[in-house]
C-alpha cells in the first residue's frame, strides 16, 4: 500500500456502531492511503457484501448479535470468498486466535487494544498475505494445470513403495484407469509380466536422456513398450518421482516394419535404385546390392551418377520407345515401366524390366525416385529362342512355313513395286522316307540338316531357304530380273542334293524333285504361288523323278479337277455311284477261267466312268478308302456267292486292298464280317496286296495277313517288281500267288531285261511255292511266251477285259459252251522243225521260202523285226535266219535279243553287207550260229539250215 495506491475498500461487520465510528476514526488518523470504509451490522449483509468481491479487506466482529464472525468466515471460505479476513474481539482468546487462523483469517485483533497503526499493519499484512496465496494457489494451479492437462502421460510416484501418487490424464486414458482407481496403485501394477526390454537403440528407435524402454500393460491387460523417464523431485517436503511415458509401441513396430523393409530392400534380388528429385539431373543417391551384382557397378561408382550411365555410350535405336515412356512417366509424375537394354561395366548388354514411382513429399512434391530393376535377359533370351523357334524349323534352322509365308508376302509388294519377278521353287526329296525308314531317324535328321545347308549355301543373302514339313525345302528367290533365272538355282539345287552324303561311314545317295512356279508380284494369294510349285514339282516326280518343271495353268486345272474329284467321291460312297467290274483270270495251260478280279469303276453323273487309277489314290489321300474298300470287298463276295451259285464254283474272286486299309485296326475283322455276311467260304477269296504294302508297320502288316491266311483266305502280291521293297520281305508273306505287273509283261517278248525279269520272277515264285500270274496280257504273244515260259495264270485283254458281273456271267457260260480260251498249243511239237525268215525285203523271203520248202520245214516268214519278236513268243522256232540291214535294228542286234530270250534258238545272219565290226562281236557273244553272205548258193544253204537244225538237236537235248 502507497500513496499512489487506488482507494482501499474495507469491509466492516460489526453490530457495533461505535465500534464502526472508532475504526473509521483509526483509519482515518493512521491509513497513508485513501480507504473508505463500508460498515454493515449483520451476518447476511456481511455475506452479501463478501460476495460482491469488492473489498481488499474485511474486518470481522467475533460476535455478530446472535451469529459468529468466525462462522461468517467460514461460510464465506465455502463460497470461495477470497477475501482477506481480520477477526476483531473484545477480548483476547489463544484458541480462538487459532480457530481464526485456521479458517483463513489473515489476524487477530483485540477491540480497544488497537491502535490505528496496529490496525493498519494487520490490513497490509492481511492483504500481503491474500495477495502471496492467491498468488500461490494461482502458480498452484498452472503447475496443476500443466500436470494435469500435459498430453504426455506422465505420473507422480512415491520413490521407495512405488506407490502412485497421481497420474495425470494422458496417463490415465494410456493405461485406462479412472481418477478414483489411482489410490493404492503402483508401479508395480503397470509393468507387465516381461517388463524389461534390453535398451533398444538397436532398435532403431532414438530414445530421450535417461528414457529406458519397459514393457506396460493397461488396465484392460494389452501389453506396450512405453518410454519412461523418471525425475526425482520434492514436492511439499515429500521426495517424488515423476514418470514421463511415451507410448512406443508403434514406433516401435514401425522400426522394426521399417527395418524389415530396410533388409528387403538390400536382400532383394531386383536391383533398386533411389535418385535425388530435388536435385539438378537426378542423381543416384541409393543402390542395393542387387544393382551391383546386376549392373557390375559399385554402390560408390553410382552415386551421384544419372542412370543414364548404364545405356552405354552408343545410341541404341531399341531403347527409343522405353526411354519415351519413362521421360514422359516422369513429367506426369506416375509411375512408369519399361524395358531398357542397359549394359554391365563389362560392357556386355543386358536387359532391364524397370520399373520407376516417384516418391512424394507430404505438400505433394516429389522428392524421389525409386527405381526397380528387373534383369529380364533370360526371359528375352528364351522369348528370343520361342519367337525364333515359332518361325523357324527346328531340326534345320530354316525359315519355317509361316516366316515364308511372310518373306513371300513381302516380296510380293517389292517386286509389285520395282518391277522384278520372284521365283519359289519346291524341292521335294526323292524316295526320302524309304532311306529314313532303312537309315533310321537319325541319319534321316542329319541328312536333311546336310540338304538344308547345301541348299542355303548356293543362294544369294536376300534369298530364303526355307523347310515346311518333312522332306519339302523351299527356295523363294525375290528378286530375279527374269524367270529363266530360276533354272539356274534349281539345277544346282539339283546337282547339289543328289551329290553323295556321307553319314556316319554310311554313304547315301539322294535325288529330288522341284517345281517352279513365278510371279511378277500380282499374284492375289502369295501362297497360291506355293502350291503352284508343289504340282509342278508332283508333275516333276511323274516324269520321272530328278529333274524339275514349270508350273502351268493345265496343272492347275488337273489340280482343280482332283481337288473336286475328292470331294464328289464321298458322294459317289454314299449314293452308290460306285460299281464293280469283274477281269478273268485264264488258267496259262486248260484257258479256263480260274479267277476273276473285282475293279471299282466310278460312273460319275457329269463326268462318265471315271478310271480307279484317278480316284483311288485319292481316296487313299483322304482316308476314304477305307469305307471304299469295305464296300467293294462286300459286294464282291456277295457277288462270287452268286457266281458260284450259277455253278461256276471253280471260281474265286481276288480283291484289292489299299495298304491303308490293311494297317488299319479293324481289318481282319472287316473281312470275316464281309465272309459271313456273304456266305462265301475263305478259300474262294484272295486279297490282292502290293508288296509296298509291309513298308510301313511291316510287323503289323505282316500279322494281319498272317490271321488273314490262317482264315483260309489267299494272299497275292499285286504289281510285283514295281515296290521298293527288298526279297527278304517278300518271304515273310504269308503269299500263295505273285502278280507280275503289266509294265513287265508289254515288252516281254522283245526285251531282253523284261524276259529276264519274268523269267526270274516266275522261277522263283515257282521255287517258293508260289503260283504266278501275268498282267497285262494283251496279245497272243505275249499270252504264248507266258506260257513257255510257265507262266501260271494270265490276265489281260487278250483274254478279256474287265466287265460287270452279268457280262461275267454270260463271258463265263460262253467258256463253258465250248468258246472258252482254248490253251494256244503251236501246231509243231517239240520235233517239229521250224524255221524264222526275217528280212525287210518280201522278194528275198519267197525267194529263201522256195528254197528251203523242199526240206520239210515249217517256215515262218517276216518283214518287221516286231513281228518276228511275236513269231518266236508264239510258236517254238529252232532256226532263225536274218537279214543284217533292217530299218528296225540290224541282224545281229536283233538275234543278240533273241539270244536273251530265246537262247535255244540257233541264229544265222544272211547279208549283202559285210560289216566286220559288228558281225565280229556278235559271234563272239555267240548270238549268231553262222554268217551267210547274199546272193547265196541254194544248196549250201540248205546244207548249213540242215546243220543249224542239227545242231540245235545236239544242244537242247
Ligand atoms: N485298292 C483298290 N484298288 C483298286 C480297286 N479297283 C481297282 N484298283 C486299282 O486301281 C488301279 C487301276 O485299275 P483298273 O483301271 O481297273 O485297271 C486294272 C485293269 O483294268 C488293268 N488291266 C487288266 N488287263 C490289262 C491289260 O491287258 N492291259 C492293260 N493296259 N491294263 C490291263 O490292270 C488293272 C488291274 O491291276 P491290278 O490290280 O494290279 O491287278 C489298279 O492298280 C487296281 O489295282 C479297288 O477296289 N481297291
Amino acid at each position: 500500500m502507497t500513496e499512489n495506491d487506488p482507494l482501499l475498500r474495507i469491509l466492516l461487520i460489526e453490530d457495533d456502531e461505535d465500534d464502526y465510528l472508532i475504526t473509521l476514526d483509526l483509519l482515518q488518523d493512521s491509513s497513508p492511503v485513501s480507504t473508505r470504509l463500508d460498515w454493515v451490522d449483520s451476518y447476511r449483509e456481511g455475506i452479501a457484501a463478501l460476495e460482491t468481491g469488492d473489498y481488499a479487506v474485511a474486518l470481522v466482529d467475533l460476535r455478530l448479535g446472535p451469529d459468529s464472525g468466525i462462522e461468517l468466515i467460514q461460510q464465506a471460505r465455502e463460497r470461495n470468498i477470497t477475501t482477506p479476513f481480520i477477526l476483531l474481539t473484545g477480548q483476547g482468546d489463544d484458541e480462538l486466535d487459532v480457530r481464526a487462523v485456521e479458517l483463513g483469517a489473515a489476524d487477530y485483533l483485540v477491540k480497544g487494544t488497537v491502535d490505528g497503526h496496529t490496525l493498519i499493519r494487520s490490513i497490509r499484512y492481511a492483504i500481503d498475505r491474500a495477495m502471496a496465496t492467491e498468488s500461490l494457489a494461482t502458480s498452484e494451479s498452472h503447475y496443476r494445470l500443466l500436470f494435469e492437462n500435459n498430453p504426455a502421460p506422465m505420473c507422480l510416484m512415491e520413490p521407495d513403495s512405488q506407490a502412485l501418487v497421481s497420474m495425470n490424464e494422458a496417463a490415465r486414458v494410456l493405461y485406462g484407469y479412472s481418477n478414483e482407481e489411482i489410490t493404492g496403485l503402483t508401479l508395480n501394477r503397470l509393468r507387465a509380466a516381461d517388463h524389461t526390454l534390453p535398451r533398444l537403440s538397436s532398435e532403431g528407435i532414438l530414445l530421450r536422456e535417461g528414457g529406458i524402454l519397459k514393457r506396460h500393460q493397461r488396465r484392460d491387460g494389452r501389453e506396450m513398450v512405453v518410454e519412461v523417464v523418471s525425475t526425482s523431485m520434492t514436492i511439499n517436503h515429500r521426495p517424488l518421482k515423476v514418470l514421463m511415458i511415451t507410448d512406443v509401441t508403434s514406433q516401435l513396430d514401425n522400426s522394426r516394419q521399417l527395418r524389415l523393409f530396410k533388409r528387403s530392400i538390400e536382400s532383394s534380388s531386383n536391383g533398386i535404385i533411389i535418385t535425388d528429385a530435388r536435385q539438378d539431373d537426378l542423381p543416384i543417391i541409393y543402390v542395393n546390392r542387387a544393382f551391383e551384382k546386376i549392373t557390375g557397378y559399385s554402390a560408390d561408382e553410382a552415386f551421384g551418377k544419372n542412370c543414364r550411365f548404364l545405356q552405354g555410350s552408343d545410341f541404341d535405336l531399341s531403347n527409343e520407345q522405353g526411354l519415351g515412356e519413362i521421360r514422359r512417366g516422369l513429367k506426369k509424375g506416375a509411375d512408369v515401366s519399361a524395358v531398357l537394354r542397359n549394359y554391365r561395366k563389362d560392357g556386355a548388354p543386358f536387359w532391364n524390366d524397370l520399373y520407376i514411382s516417384p516418391m512424394f513429399d507430404d505438400d505433394g512434391e516429389i522428392t524421389h525416385f525409386i527405381g526397380v530393376q528387373n534383369d529380364i535377359s533370360e526371359r528375352k533370351s528364351a522369348e528370343h529362342e520361342l519367337a525364333f523357334n515359332i518361325s523357324h524349323d527346328v531340326l534345320t534352322g530354316l525359315p519355317n512355313r509361316s516366316l515364308l509365308e511372310d518373306r513371300l508376302s513381302q516380296a510380293c509388294q517389292l517386286s509389285r513395286r520395282y518391277g522384278r519377278t520372284i521365283a519359289l521353287l519346291f524341292v521335294d526329296l526323292d524316295g526320302f522316307k524309304l532311306i529314313n525308314d532303312s537309315l533310321g531317324h537319325r541319319l534321316g535328321d542329319q541328312l536333311l540338316i546336310e540338304v538344308g545347308r547345301r541348299l542355303n549355301a548356293l543362294v544369294r543373302s536376300g534369298d530364303t531357304v526355307a523347310r515346311i514339313s518333312g522332306d519339302e525345302f523351299i527356295i523363294l528367290l525375290p528378286d530375279l530380273a527374269q524367270a529363266e533365272d530360276a533354272v539356274i538355282v534349281v539345277e544346282s539345287a539339283i546337282h547339289e542334293i543328289a551329290s553323295p552324303y556321307h553319314l556316319d561311314g554310311e554313304t547315301v545317295h539322294l535325288t529330288a524333285s522341284a517345281g517352279i512356279s513365278t510371279t511378277d508380284g500380282s499374284i492375289e494369294k502369295p501362297m497360291a504361288l506355293l502350291q503352284q510349285a508343289d504340282l509342278a514339282m508332283y508333275r516333276a516326280k511323274q516324269q520321272g523323278r530328278n529333274t524339275y518343271q514349270w508350273f502351268s495353268q493345265e496343272f492347275n486345272e488337273e489340280a482343280s479337277f482332283r481337288v473336286a474329284l475328292r470331294n464328289e467321291l464321298q458322294d459317289a460312297i454314299d449314293q452308290e455311284q460306285l460299281s464293280v467290274y469283274y477281269q478273268p483270270l485264264v488258267d496259262a495251260r486248260s484257258g479256263q477261267t480260274r479267277n476273276v478280279e473285282a475293279l471299282v469303276r466310278w460312273q460319275h453323273p457329269v463326268r462318265g466312268l471315271i478310271s480307279p487309277g484317278d480316284f483311288v489314290p485319292l481316296a487313299e489321300e483322304t482316308g476314304q478308302i477305307i469305307a471304299l474298300g469295305e464296300w467293294v470287298l462286300r459286294k464282291a463276295c456277295r457277288d462270287m456267292v452268286h457266281l458260284h451259285s450259277r455253278g461256276f464254283r471253280h471260281c474265286s474272286i481276288s480283291v484289292n486292298v489299299s495298304p491303308i486299309q490293311l494297317r488299319k485296326e479293324g481289318f481282319i475283322q472287316t473281312v470275316t464280317n464281309a465272309l459271313r455276311a456273304s456266305g462265301l467260304p475263305p478259300e474262294s477269296l484272295e486279297l490282292e496286296v502290293v508288296e509296298s504294302a509291309i513298308l510301313l508297320d511291316t510287323d503289323l502288316v505282316i500279322n494281319t495277313l498272317h490271321t488273314i491266311r490262317e482264315l483260309g483266305v489267299h494272299i497275292a502280291i499285286d504289281d510285283f517288281g514295281t515296290g521298293f521293297s527288298s526279297l527278304s520281305y517278300i518271304k515273310l508273306l504269308p503269299a500263295n500267288k505273285i502278280k507280275i505287273d503289266r509294265s513287265f509283261i508289254r515288252d516281254v517278248i522283245e526285251n531282253r531285261s523284261d524276259a529276264a525279269i519274268t523269267q526270274g520272277v516266275i522261277s522263283m515264285a515257282h521255287h517258293l511255292g508260289l503260283e504266278v500270274v501275268a498282267e497285262g496280257v494283251e496279245t497272243e504273244a505275249h499270252a504264248a511266251y507266258l506260257r513257255k515260259n510257265h507262266c501260271d495264270l494270265l490276265q489281260g485283254f487278250a483274254f478279256a477285259r474287265p466287265m460287270p458281273f452279268d457280262d461275267l456271267l454270260m463271258f463265263l457260260n460262253n467258256q463253258v459252251s465250248g468258246n472258252r480260251l482254248a490253251p494256244r498249243t503251236d501246231a509243231n511239237s517239240d520235233q517239229d522243225r521250224t524255221l524264222l525268215l526275217l528280212d525287210d525285203e518280201e522278194n528275198i523271203l519267197r525267194a529263201l521260202t522256195r528254197v528251203l520248202r523242199r526240206d520239210g520245214y515249217r517256215i515262218l516268214t517276216t518283214t518287221s523285226v516286231k513281228e518276228a519278236f511275236s513269231l518266236l513268243a508264239a510258236h517254238q522256232v529252232q532256226v532263225i535266219v536274218s537279214d543284217q540291214r533292217m530299218p528296225e535294228m540290224s541282224g545281229t542286234d536283233f538275234l543278240s535279243e533273241v539270244k536273251a530270250i530265246h537262247p535255244e534258238t540257233v541264229r544265222i545272219v544272211l547279208s549283202g553287207y559285210t560289216d566286220l565290226k559288228s558281225v565280229t562281236d556278235a559271234i563272239n557273244e555267240g548270238a549268231i550260229y553262222r554268217f551267210l553272205t547274199k546272193p547265196w548258193d541254194d544248196q549250201q544253204i540248205r546244207e548249213h539250215i540242215q546243220q543249224a537244225f542239227l545242231y540245235y538237236r545236239a544242244t537242247v537235248s
